[in-house]
């Protein structure tokens, strides 16, 4: 697949932590299959057996990831080259990594990790995760072919008070698509926090390329909750 064949739209996140309801490869599948009946260009998935079921069941693009815990680093989201090869072996179309300026697992800065995956997987189409301006324009100058607002309102410097514009970890980063669509040629992808059409609709009319929903679809435990405190004071 090359980039520009990434139709704009709704990407669908199908991700399940191990204490989540939905854990398992084949449901992560199904939620795939859903997605791409209900008109979503994409799906995003964590895991290679998760990576594999959805490979079964869809045609449209999966973006892989491998979230992996290394200890003493934040970085999680694919941050070693090894996760990239074991992302890359499944298939997956895109593969998005952790590119916040933060270190990566075995010492290896962000510019390491970046330039050693477009060197030895010259083909991938790779995604940088970010969580400011800076790390994006930054990625973008490495080479990376998409760059998304995924990490936003997660790492440390953007989770404080040090960015007035994150009023509520809630709300979605809309002002950094916004920055980016000005700044980058690559496709933005809004992700983060993103629940729903009237969200999804202000990503892109800031510029974003595609929306990226997570839990507003696939966290079935999530949504109920948020309804659920929404009607307390009307019980
Ligand atoms: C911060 C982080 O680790 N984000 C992860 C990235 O893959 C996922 O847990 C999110 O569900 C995904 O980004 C979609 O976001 P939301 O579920 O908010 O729509």
């Amino acid at each position: 697949m090359k980039v520009e064949e990434l139709k704009k739209g709704l990407i669908v996140s199908c991700q399940a932590t191990s204490e989540e309801p939905m854990r398992n490869s084949d449901i992560m599948g199904r939620f795939a299959y859903a997605a791409q009946m209900g008109g979503a260009v994409g799906v995003r998935v964590n895991g290679i057996a998760d990576i594999l079921a959805c490979k079964q069941m869809i045609h449209i693009p999966i973006i892989g990831i491998v979230k992996h815990v290394y200890e003493g680093y934040w970085s999680y989201i694919t941050p070693t080259l090894r996760d990239v090869e074991n992302v890359y072996e499944t298939g997956a179309e895109i593969i998005a990594v952790d590119a916040t300026k933060l270190p990566k697992p075995e010492g290896k800065t962000t510019e390491e990790l970046l330039t050693s995956i477009k060197k030895e997987f010259p083909d991938v189409i790779l995604m940088a995760d970010v969580s400011t301006l800076e790390e994006g324009l930054a990625a973008v100058e490495l080479g990376c072919d998409l760059v998304s607002t995924t990490l936003a309102g997660y790492t440390e410097y953007t989770r404080n008070d040090a960015d007035p514009r994150i009023v509520e970890l809630r709300e979605p980063d809309i002002k950094l698509v916004k920055d980016l669509t000005e700044r980058v040629k690559v496709p933005v992808i809004a992700e983060g926090r993103y629940w729903d059409d009237k969200l999804a609709i202000e990503a892109f009319k800031a510029g974003a390329h595609n929306v990226v929903i997570g839990a507003g679809i696939t966290r079935p435990q999530i949504i109920t909750k948020k309804i659920v405190d929404n009607i307390q004071e009307y019980l």
